[in-house]
């Protein structure tokens, strides 16, 4: 039985760049987190330490840094796209690099002041092998609660069913998404707007039954909205609200008191595309 080298890749993960504009007086800042993750012809590194055509990871995180200084960062996607191209150019042993990034968010509360967002980060990775560019946007941690309008019944029951049904509940999540473009070339912030928005009103405006559905409703209005959208993957957590028994303290509970449990949750997860459009291989 032979032993082989399978797929393998290499980069640098976590390099925090902070770009600021200074338009005057008036700054605009870009708060990132960049990994690159570098694949090609490296076999000889792993299986006998030849270095000849390794790129060193310090190399990838400089070049994050000097790309935001010469080219800035007009949105994570283009930063990503940049960045991507230029590993598979410029090295010969590259054949395929794959750049992700993520952005935090900071509001603006002058005109070179700042608060930084809550948990909520905007994600994009770019993706090249030389030929196809690959470009997915996406966010983690939108955090969404509706305090009605959502139902659960009519499930399995088996034997180990404890679960009461209910035709009024709290649906809360915090969404995962990650969207796949059909082109290269956008406006990236105003796609990026446009698909969170249309990720909230969906979510506020169904009238859920599951969660399941809900997820679906989310995906078709994202679709609906940008056509430039392939497909879109949402993991939604099921962030439980459960009422509270106050039968022994002699109180009713209209749907008035909820413990918010963290876990365990559940984990509701689906893809959205269209009809026509063949996924995109491998992971993403
Ligand atoms: O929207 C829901 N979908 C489920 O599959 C499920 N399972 C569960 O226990 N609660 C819920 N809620």
């Amino acid at each position: 039985m032979g032993i082989v080298l399978g797929p393998n890749r290499y980069g640098k993960a976590q390099v925090r760049v902070v770009h600021v504009v200074r338009d005057g007086d008036r700054h605009t800042l870009r708060d990132l987190d960049v990994r690159t993750a570098l694949a090609g012809d490296l076999a000889a590194t792993h299986l006998t330490g030849d270095n000849s055509q390794v790129l060193p990871t310090d190399s990838q995180k400089n070049t994050v840094y000097a790309f935001a200084r010469k080219h800035g960062v007009a949105s994570p996607e283009a930063f990503a796209l940049l960045l991507a191209r230029h590993f598979v150019h410029s090295q010969p042993a590259v054949r395929r690099a794959e750049v992700a990034v993520r952005e935090f968010g900071w509001q603006r509360l002058g005109q070179h002041s700042f608060q930084r967002g809550g948990a909520e980060t905007r994600t994009a990775t770019a993706t090249y092998d030389g030929e196809t560019v690959r470009v997915v946007s996406g966010l983690t941690d939108l955090v969404l609660l509706n305090t009605t309008n959502s139902e659960f019944h009519g499930f399995v029951r088996d034997e180990y069913t404890t679960l009461p049904e209910t035709t009024d509940r709290i649906l809360a999540t915090a969404v995962d998404a990650r969207w796949r473009h059909l082109d290269a070339d956008a406006d990236w912030d105003a796609a990026y707007r446009q698909v969170r928005e249309a990720l909230v009103a969906a979510f506020v405006e169904t009238y859920s039954r599951s969660l399941q559905q809900t997820l679906y409703a989310m995906g078709r209005r994202v679709l609906e909205a940008r056509p430039e959208v392939a497909e879109i993957k949402l993991s939604l957590p099921n962030r439980h609200h459960i009422p509270v028994d106050l039968s022994p303290f002699g109180l009713d509970n209209p749907n008035a008191v909820f413990v918010a449990t963290d876990q365990p949750y559940g984990v509701i997860e689906g893809t959205v595309g269209r009809d026509g459009v063949a996924p995109a291989d491998g992971d993403w």
